[in-house]
């Protein structure tokens, strides 16, 4: 443990983390977390480790840690979520239609799901290292209107997308499903479902349209700090039945997440480094499907 943390001193980028850490959240870096108890550090690096022990034992573990990247491999995948001169973290542009988006060639990945289930949040954390990047968040339902676009340097973009359901944008629909279906440089879409309630109505509709356009898409739980451990785990049941029954585009792994805790966050910081391929894994993946590059899409 401790060398590890020696290591990341001596890490050349790690300076400029520093001076963005100094405002963020004590939890944002990983470097942070090293100094926590084990117990702790695994439960915000792999959350899957806090539910998996109430797990039935008839219950297979592989699906839920096929993306199982080493702590090495997640630092590599952080340094890319630190703003520096040559690596500028900003928010771009918004869109209100599909051809008012930005044509851009890195490779993109966008975040869906009911309307304040968390996407903005979920940004917010995974740009927590640079502050100055603004997101906004609610907790009023229909807050994000547009398609917010945030590049990550020349590695990859991030979009923030209204949501769906309750007060969403009258136009969500024009706006979101032509981006879906055409957007070329995405390479992965996140579909988010709030872990304290489940699986709604509209996240079926939404996991139906996601089946429809047959891009690679991944489910995220959100929200797993809210609510008893016994309804989280028989919500993610339920999802995982669903993702097993009813789909075939969707990486058989959800990601579990709190932004409020930052569990998860270092996982999925890491999962989009290197879907987008900016980062090569020192760890090979289990399974091919989420083997698959921003190159080999
Ligand atoms: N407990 C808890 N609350 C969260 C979490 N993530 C978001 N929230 C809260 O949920 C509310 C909605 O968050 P947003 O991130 O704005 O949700 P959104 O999905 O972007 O919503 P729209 O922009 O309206 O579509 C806010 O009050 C957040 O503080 C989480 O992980 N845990
Ligand atoms: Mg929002």
């Amino acid at each position: 443990m401790f060398s590890l943390q020696l290591r990341l001193w001596l890490h050349p980028g790690a300076q400029v983390c520093v001076v963005s850490r100094l405002k963020a959240h004590r939890l944002a870096s990983l470097q942070n977390t090293v100094a926590l108890p084990q117990k702790k550090t695994q439960s915000l690096l792999y959350p899957f480790s806090q539910v998996e022990p109430y797990l039935d034992r008839s219950i297979d573990r592989t699906q839920f840690q096929l993306f199982h990247p080493s702590v090495e491999d997640m630092l590599k995948a952080e340094k890319l979520f630190c703003s520096s001169p040559s690596h500028k973290i900003d928010y771009y542009i918004s869109a209100e239609r599909m051809d008012h988006a930005p044509v851009m060639k890195q490779p993109e990945v966008c975040f869906i799901g009911r309307s304040n289930v968390g996407k903005s949040s979920l940004i917010k954390a995974l740009f927590s290292l640079t502050p100055e990047v603004e997101v906004r968040v609610s907790k009023t339902p229909g807050h994000t209107k547009k398609m917010n676009f945030f590049r990550v340097g020349k590695a990859f973009t991030i979009v923030d997308m209204p949501g769906y359901g309750h007060k969403a944008p009258k136009d969500f629909v024009d706006m979101v499903e032509p981006y879906l279906y055409s957007r070329k440089n995405l390479v992965r879409t996140f579909l988010l479902v709030d872990g304290s309630v489940g699986l709604q109505k509209a996240d079926l509709i939404a996991l139906e349209m996601c089946e429809e356009i047959r891009r690679p898409y991944v489910m995220v739980v959100t929200k797993i700090d809210k609510g008893t451990r016994g309804v989280l785990l028989s919500n993610l049941m339920h999802l995982q039945d669903a993702v097993k029954t009813h789909t075939s585009s969707c990486f058989p792994q959800p990601f579990l997440l709190s932004s409020l805790n930052f569990w998860g966050i270092y996982l999925l910081r890491c999962f989009i480094a290197h879907i987008t391929g900016s980062i090569t894994l020192t760890t090979p993946p289990t399974n091919s499907n989420e083997g698959a590059t921003a190159h080999n899409l």
